[in-house]
């Protein structure tokens, strides 16, 4: 299918470019507000409810599709193919919802430090405490996503939890208690609703679109943002499929645009409009790209792709025998038939899960050597080299000091040049002492230690899994525009203000992961949504 001219006529108060976590809240918001806002999203539909068609056989006849059923969320591993980006060399979704139609729907309300810890004014725990409360007050969360209330496969979760319940760690409601991260341990909270995906996709997205103001294109790629030095008029688009083409304009002298294209797609939008670290923009005019890009005396120079961050993981992998497996990939096309059945008829079993049954967290503290406060979430999976392994993930999180960077191609693809994992001292010596102590909580427990096996020192451990996203990434990606008061301007580290405004610009903004200057505790999906949210009444009340 061949693409169609975006209509010239038409004019917008805000263009949104990129569906994820950060661009559906704050289209929502901003139609609520009565402006006219057009949502462009690069990928196709995914779940049901939005025209997606990608399903395995035992869902033909449903409207449902993988992106709607928890127990198939995995499947983006083993066939990412029309789903994840090709341009960005990490996994990441290109489809309506952007990560938040393929994830895991993990879901948590952040911990005071994760706000407080970054000092900026506007952005404490405090400051964004009504924007959380609007968020879980739509999604709430459920540790029972199988809508029969009971949960399935639980043998994982009891030894995991019980042993650390007797070595003296907590349980808690995670959600309930988001302060409680230190020694605690806790069911999994997922974005899941009604035994299916959930999220914003079908809260914010739904109420948007019922709005005449509501325009959603997608299967159309934003190339750049047209712009007049300052002042940014439209967006120009690329030939994507069945999408649009040409330039659509914003509403003239009031009309803004927002990119909310993910933590490389929105670096990406920037360097091919000019904005950015000047090797970076020297690369991007050595591309397809160069007769066309802004002349060179219009470039704004800002470290966009700098401050790039994940949490860095660490596997280990310890066996149990009562714990037991579940092939969730084989649920794509050798399903169980009676689990198939329950998740069709009630919403309920073992597939109203998330796959691969990632059933509990815990959470632990270190202080480091350098004195800050490190945060631990340790997430556990039964997976691994053995039916009866589970694999525990540790992410450092709060406190975390290592930074790498993201750069672009001549081909116009996204890298992740300088891997941000263990480049401090104090990070690595903290992700020690973090294992040490989950390894001290569970020595009890009649596990079997396969990875670090016994003999191996955590340290020797921790030294042995290189630093590098295929080993140690954990899709978290945030930074490479950071929110900050210091401009990148003069010599500072931020990329927009603290109205996600891009300095040097008049109209042009950021919404997404890419603002967030540091790592937060826990998967980081809730938390940019809460930032989508409060950025609409910061961006609203701008004059
Ligand atoms: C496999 C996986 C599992 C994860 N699991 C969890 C989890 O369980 N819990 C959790 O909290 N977080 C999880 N995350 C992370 C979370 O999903 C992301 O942090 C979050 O979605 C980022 O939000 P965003 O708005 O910044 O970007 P995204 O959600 O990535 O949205 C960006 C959107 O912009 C679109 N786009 C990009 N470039 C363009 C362009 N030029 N033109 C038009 N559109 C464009 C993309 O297609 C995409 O839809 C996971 C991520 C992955 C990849």
């Amino acid at each position: 299918q061949s693409c169609s001219a975006a209509p010239s006529s038409v004019t917008y108060d805000y263009i949104i470019v990129g569906s994820g976590a950060g661009g559906i809240p704050i289209a929502d918001r901003l139609t609520e507000a009565g402006k006219t806002v057009l949502l462009i999203e690069k990928g196709p539909p995914s779940t049901g409810r939005w025209g997606g068609t990608m399903k395995p056989q035992w869902l033909q006849g449903t409207n449902l599709t993988r992106f709607d059923v928890p127990g198939l969320c995995n499947q983006i591993w083993a066939d990412p193919s029309g789903v994840s980006c090709t341009d960005i060399d990490q996994m990441a979704g290109c489809v309506l919802g952007g990560g938040t139609a393929v994830n895991s729907g993990l879901w948590w309300k952040p911990h005071p430090e994760d706000f407080d810890s970054w000092k900026l004014e506007g952005f404490s725990f405090k400051d964004l405490a009504p924007a959380t409360e609007r968020v879980f007050s739509r999604i709430p969360g459920t540790i029972t996503p199988s809508q029969d209330g009971k949960r399935y496969l639980t043998q994982g979760f009891d030894v995991f939890a019980g042993t650390l319940q007797k070595a003296g760690w907590e349980y808690v409601i995670a959600n309930s208690n988001p302060e409680k991260k230190n020694r605690t341990v806790g069911h999994s909270t997922f974005m899941y609703s009604g035994g299916e995906r959930g999220g914003p996709l079908a809260t914010y997205l739904v109420t948007a679109s019922q709005r005449k103001t509501f325009t959603l294109w997608t299967n159309t790629i934003a190339k750049r943002v047209v712009r007049t030095g300052a002042d940014i008029t439209g967006v120009e688009l690329e030939c994507n499929g069945p999408g649009k083409s040409g330039v659509v304009s914003v509403t003239p002298k009031t009309g803004r645009v927002i990119l909310a294209a993910g933590a490389f797609g929105t670096p990406k939008l920037l360097f091919r409009s000019g904005i950015g670290p000047t090797d970076q923009l020297n690369i991007v005019k050595n591309s397809p790209d160069g007769p066309t890009m802004i002349s060179s005396d219009q470039w704004i120079n800002l470290p966009v792709g700098q401050n790039l961050v994940d949490h860095v993981g660490t596997d280990i992998e310890i066996s149990h025998p009562n714990v037991v497996f579940y092939d969730y990939y084989g649920a794509w096309n050798r399903p169980i038939t009676s689990d198939t059945q329950m998740y069709l008829n009630q919403r309920a079993g073992p597939l109203a899960q998330a796959a691969p049954n990632i059933f509990g967290i815990a959470w632990d503290m270190v202080k480091g050597s350098d004195g800050i406060n490190r945060h631990f979430h340790w997430q556990a999976r039964v997976e691994g080299s053995q039916r009866t392994s589970l694999t525990i993930t540790q992410y450092l999180g709060t406190g975390s000091t290592s930074r790498g960077r993201m750069t672009i191609t001549r081909q116009l693809n996204t890298v992740v040049s300088t891997p941000p994992y263990l480049r401090t001292d104090a990070d690595k010596q903290a992700v020690v002492q973090g294992l040490i102590s989950l390894q001290n909580a569970l020595k009890d427990g009649g596990f079997t230690w396969i990875n670090p096996r016994p003999g191996v020192s955590a340290e020797q451990f921790v030294n042995s899994i290189p630093a590098v996203p295929g080993r140690r990434g954990s899709n978290h990606w945030i930074g490479t525009a950071k929110i900050g008061t210091d401009s990148g301007l003069t010599g500072g580290t931020a990329v927009v203000d603290l109205n996600h405004k891009v300095y040097g610009t008049n109209n042009l903004f950021v919404v997404d992961a890419s603002i967030i200057p540091a790592m937060i505790t826990a998967n980081p999906s809730a938390a940019i949504v809460i930032l989508s949210e409060n950025a609409a009444a910061k961006i609203l009340a701008l004059q």
